[in-house]
């Protein structure tokens, strides 16, 4: 029996239903291959009735006495000829087989591989927040590749040796009826024993997999907290808690290894046995001359193949089982909807209308992440088109969740939202999202030159436009600094960048792609004065224009803010210019108290 858990999503896993409905619909992915998969099980049974037919050659040559009449050299070099001829076909038709059953497995595959991707992209964030990067990272490659094992070897293995097994049983029937019975008591038995066997050897693979997991975890998440690991002392620690998880993955791979080298040979030696116990059963009928010696010679070789795909078909049951699990975790991905549904349609004369003003309204909107508690309480406000917006408050207000609602990677449990008088669940994402520019805490950087990381890769913004939009917010000097200028490469931890220079490529983006809404969520947090200075300047530059919403720790980025927006608690407390808030002595001039103790506090 299966075991059932709950996995970080919340969603039930192991339930043999739910794996039999996954597998169903994981194999339509095969439907576009059937005609090849028809090839595939033609070349199979080509090959293997050209294998089968070599002991049967032999056999004629020992019973029909043929070696001792008159041509018996000429039939000789013709029945040798003929063996030969059916070795090579057996090849030829081998070889096809399993050339063109790689090629639909790994086409199914790939072809799964980017359906996964593009459905993982359509999520909402909300989705982002029940599945962990490193599970999606599984999915998209562990999991392909294990369901990529269930075309090019369970298939083939059920296809093949299920169809050797049909003929070796026909084949023996055909020679000797008494004898094949005597030989499907004995076989079922070695299968009992095989399968038990298995099931020991599935259990140390299944256990070696976690710790494997475990271990790539451990590793993982270790070097993204190697900064704070060196600055604690803690490599001593580490070493000694990776070197228990990697004892722990050598013990399970050494229980699986010798589970495995036990298993063939023993399987090897019931071969041996029931190979004995033939020639002892089938021996006493030639010398009864009940049988021809030719007979027993063909059972002989039929018993030792038989042998083959029954050890094939057991280790692949195994295989069977992984791609189960495999299918049922991307099957629960697949069926995941995104909570954030995509407009149906806007009008085109309402999109046109959007790129006219940059006017934002909140309209009674609350939000609970959980369905529980709300972390914003009935929100209203009026946005002018280009007002600079400042928005305060403690840790956990909501400043973060009010611009996650505006760039729609949530939605409102309550009230509405409107770009230019239409509300957002109206406007295509897509759209939304051009007329949206976001600056977060930690600007994002891919691996690739930094033209492309400011042109986010879109090869019809040309490489000028991008110096321009650099030189604009001040990153001249940057990429002077760098080796290779605006060729340089840079990778995601942004390759000796400091936070601030990073930043500016953000800026630069927004000056590239032109939203009409900037918003910028902690821009210039743990950054030095210098930095922020640097971002200060790019800020005045970008937006211009531009309705700016500004989330700030720091009170001195959004000191000539149009307005301030002072959150608490999910809700806003005061707003104002920054003398208002100041004269009303409330949580603003609190909040202004506070920061300005922090600045004058002296650095030891
Ligand atoms: N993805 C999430 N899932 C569940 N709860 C969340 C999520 N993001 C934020 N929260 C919770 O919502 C509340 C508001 O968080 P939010 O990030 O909007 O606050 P904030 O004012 O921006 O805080 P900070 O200044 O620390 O960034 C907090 O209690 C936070 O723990």
């Amino acid at each position: 029996m299966s075991k059932q858990t709950t996995n970080a999503a919340g969603q039930k896993t192991g339930d043999r239903q739910q794996q039999k409905k996954a597998f169903f619909e994981m194999l339509r992915y095969a439907k576009p291959h059937r005609k090849s998969l028809g090839w595939v099980v033609l070349f199979s049974f080509f090959a293997i009735s050209a294998e089968l037919l070599q002991p049967y050659i032999v056999k004629i040559v020992i019973d029909s006495g043929v070696l001792t009449g008159e041509r018996g050299i000429e039939l000789l070099w013709l029945l040798g000829g003929g063996f030969m001829v059916l070795a090579g076909l057996s090849l030829l038709f081998t070889y096809l087989q399993a050339t063109r059953l790689q090629f639909i497995g790994q086409s199914i595959v790939a072809k799964l591989r980017k359906d996964l991707f593009q459905h993982i992209y359509t999520q909402s964030m909300s989705f982002f927040d029940k599945h962990s990067r490193g599970s999606l990272v599984t999915n998209e490659s562990s999991d392909t590749e294990t369901i990529s094992q269930f075309f090019t070897q369970v298939l083939v293995s059920l296809i093949r040796d299920g169809l050797m097994l049909i003929l070796i049983i026909l084949l023996m029937f055909s020679l000797d009826v008494q004898l094949a019975l005597y030989c499907m008591i004995v076989l079922p038995v070695i299968a009992l024993i095989a399968a038990l066997f298995r099931r020991y050897i599935r259990n140390a693979y299944r256990n070696s997999r976690t710790q494997l997991s475990r271990l790539i975890a451990f590793t993982a998440e270790n070097l993204a907290g190697m900064g704070l690991i060196q600055a604690f002392h803690q490599e001593k620690e580490q070493i000694n808690r990776f070197q228990k998880q990697n004892k722990l993955f050598l013990k399970a791979n050494i229980r699986e290894i010798t589970g495995n080298v036990l298993f063939n040979r023993s399987f090897d030696m019931l071969g041996n046995l029931s190979v004995a116990f033939l020639v002892w059963i089938g021996g006493t009928a030639v010398l009864s001359q009940q049988i021809e010696f030719g007979v027993l010679y063909a059972f002989i070789s039929y018993m030792r193949q038989f042998f083959q795909p029954i050890n094939q078909l057991t280790q692949q049951w195994n295989t069977l089982q992984s791609t189960l699990v495999s299918m049922e975790r991307l099957w629960l991905i697949f069926h995941q909807k995104p909570e954030v549904r995509e407009a149906k349609q806007a009008s085109d004369k309402k999109l046109r209308q959007l790129h006219k003003d940059g006017r934002i309204q909140f309209e009674g909107v609350s939000f609970s992440y959980d369905q529980k508690s709300l972390v914003l309480k009935d929100i209203h406000l009026d946005i002018r088109p280009g007002e600079m917006v400042g928005i305060v408050g403690t840790t956990g207000s909501g400043k973060s969740t009010l611009m996650n609602l505006l760039v729609r990677f949530y939605d409102p449990v309550k009230g509405t939202i409107l770009l230019d008088g239409q509300p957002l669940k109206q406007i295509p994402l897509q759209t939304l999202h051009q007329y949206i520019g976001l600056v977060q805490q930690e600007p994002f950087l891919y691996g690739g030159t930094l033209i492309d990381n400011v042109r986010l890769f879109q090869q019809d913004i040309s490489k000028e436009r991008v110096i321009a939009a650099c030189e604009a917010v001040g990153a001249g000097p940057m990429v002077q600094r760098l080796s290779q200028g605006y060729d340089s490469h840079l990778s995601q931890n942004g390759s000796g960048l400091a936070a601030g220079e990073r930043q500016l490529i953000s800026f630069a983006r927004i000056l590239l792609f032109e939203p009409k809404v900037l918003i910028l969520d902690e821009a210039t947090a743990n950054m030095d004065s210098h930095s922020e200075w640097l971002i200060q300047q790019a800020l005045e530059k970008v937006s211009v224009n531009r309705t700016t919403l500004v989330i700030a720790h720091r009170l001195s980025t959004i000191r000539e803010a149009d307005r301030i927006l002072v959150m608490k608690d999910g809700e806003i407390a005061e707003e104002g210019n920054h003398q208002e808030l100041l004269a009303k002595n409330g949580h603003y001039a609190t909040l202004h108290h506070h920061s300005f103790k922090e600045r004058a506090r002296p650095t030891s």
